[in-house]
């Protein structure tokens, strides 16, 4: 029988401290990519003062997911990230807390809600069209992201469109940078701090929004997220405290707005510089809707540019990976790791590896059109919304935005991204090349 090996052995090393983690916030899954090379599918590394194994593959993330997803924590791996300004959410429990808040939140995104938000969201896509056309060039990440805001709040917050939106940007702003900055001093005047204020305002406008809920009563008539979780009560009649609601929305518009706005961010880079995937969709959006309006069935019949959207998933993945924390010991490739280490498994690396993918690095939506189906072939190879328990709640929600967005902005109007495709491509540190790209719209 083949001895196993302790976690120590592994290839790679633990770098300096601090300089190593700023190393990876610069680069972050590129960095996994070049390690991925030069070591191998298991190597160490250290984040945040944390002893890590690097788990690369379909098998990989199989088994961090699923097989062995018992032995690891959620909150030990995300905790650092979440917890100070969002507090103890679902994304961060684990077990019987888990499954049983997951439970609760789910009425908010099953099928019939979900196309509860059609109308809305459809709404709002179209008005930040408009006034994006109007704006001459503008920063691409910017506008997006203030459109999926709007969407986050209206139907994730509950807060009446259009109110004080500027003011909530704001406070989402400073969360964000509050739980990204790696000084973690709270005071008035720190990035961290100024994050914590944030979510206090935030806070407190949502218990007005709740108390006003409360007194209208008809929650299950609710056509936002908030509605529904004040409304839900499991089969042993347990409910969401106010709190937890609280902290879950607010975390759930951060976890949805940047995410969202990336896929669609890269989806208008890489049709800018493909006149014959615009015309692909463009066909099928005239064959499927013709010229009446959109509606939610029709979103359901689109395979042409559900392929388009999962190869932008697969290169443009907007979480580059994922981690646990080891509470039980586990075993990959030959090797040992014991709790207190930290698992990371990585999305970024796993949709450029050759093993899976043909000719990864080239932008090829047929590659997931049958017969080929590449991302079928071996379970967990196309993760950019995770897997296993703490698989993304907000997929569909996430898809219906972004394929109305498409849809709309297809239908309706021409756009040029600069700086040029050339100059920008390829993309492998896809959060630093977004900040750069500029979007020019206009009516078609
Ligand atoms: C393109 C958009 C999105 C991407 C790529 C994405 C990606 C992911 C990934 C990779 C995970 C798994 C994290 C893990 O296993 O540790 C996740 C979890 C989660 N996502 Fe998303 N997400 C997106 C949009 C959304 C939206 C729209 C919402 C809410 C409306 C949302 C809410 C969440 C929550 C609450 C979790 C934690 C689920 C749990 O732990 O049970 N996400 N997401």
């Amino acid at each position: 029988m083949q001895r196993l090996k302790s976690a120590l052995e592994m290839p790679g090393d633990f770098g300096v401290p601090i300089l190593s983690d700023l190393q990876f916030a610069a680069s972050e899954g590129y960095c996994l990519l070049q390690k991925w090379q030069k070591y191998g599918s298991a190597f160490k590394m250290r984040l945040l003062g944390q002893k890590c194994a690097v788990l690369i593959g379909a098998q990989a993330n199989r088994l961090v997911l699923v097989e062995q997803a018992d032995c690891l924590s959620s909150y030990l791996g995300w905790r650092y990230f979440v917890e100070p300004p969002f507090g103890r959410t679902l994304m961060i429990q684990d077990g019987q807390e888990h499954s049983n808040t997951r439970r609760l939140m789910m009425p908010a995104f099953h099928s019939t809600a979900i196309a509860s938000y059609f109308q809305t969201m459809q709404e709002i896509v179209q008005a930040s069209l408009k006034t994006l056309a109007t704006q001459g060039e503008v920063p691409l990440m910017d506008a997006l992201r203030r459109m999926t805001l709007l969407v986050g709040v209206r139907l994730l917050l509950g807060i009446p469109q259009n109110q004080e939106i500027d003011e909530i940007e704001q406070w989402y702003e400073a969360q964000l940078k509050a739980s990204l900055t790696l000084f973690r001093l709270n005071l008035p005047f720190t990035t961290f701090g100024k994050g914590q204020i944030a979510r206090q305002k935030l806070k407190r406008q949502l218990l007005l929004i709740i108390a006003q809920r409360r007194q209208a009563l008809r929650l299950l008539a609710s056509q936002d997220a908030l509605g529904l979780f004040l409304a839900a009560v499991d089969t042993e009649g347990k409910t969401l405290p106010d709190e937890q609601i609280m902290d879950e929305v607010v975390h759930l518009v951060n976890a949805s707005h940047f995410t969202t706005a990336g896929v669609l961010s890269w989806a208008m880079f890489e049709l800018a510089a493909r006149p014959q995937w615009c015309q692909r969709l463009r066909c099928e959006l005239e064959q499927v809707v013709g010229s009446g309006d959109l509606n939610v069935e029709q979103l359901r019949q689109l395979p042409q540019m559900t392929h388009f959207l999962k190869e932008i998933e697969r290169l443009y993945p907007p979480t580059s990976l994922i981690v646990r924390g080891v509470v039980k010991e586990i075993e990959f490739a030959g090797y040992q790791i014991p709790p207190g280490w930290t698992i990371i498994i990585s999305q970024f690396v796993t949709h450029r590896l050759s093993s899976i993918y043909t000719n990864p690095e080239e932008f090829d939506p047929d590659r997931f059109a049958p017969p080929r189906e590449e991302d079928k072939k071996v379970p967990f190879s196309l993760l950019g919304f995770g897997g296993g328990a703490h698989v993304c709640i907000g997929r569909e929600f996430a898809l219906m935005e972004i394929k109305i967005f498409l849809a709309s902005l297809l239908r309706k109007y021409h756009w040029v991204i600069t700086p040029e495709y050339s100059a920008v491509a390829p993309v492998l540190v896809p959060p630093k090349a977004q900040n750069k790209l500029r979007v020019r719209l206009t009516p078609a």
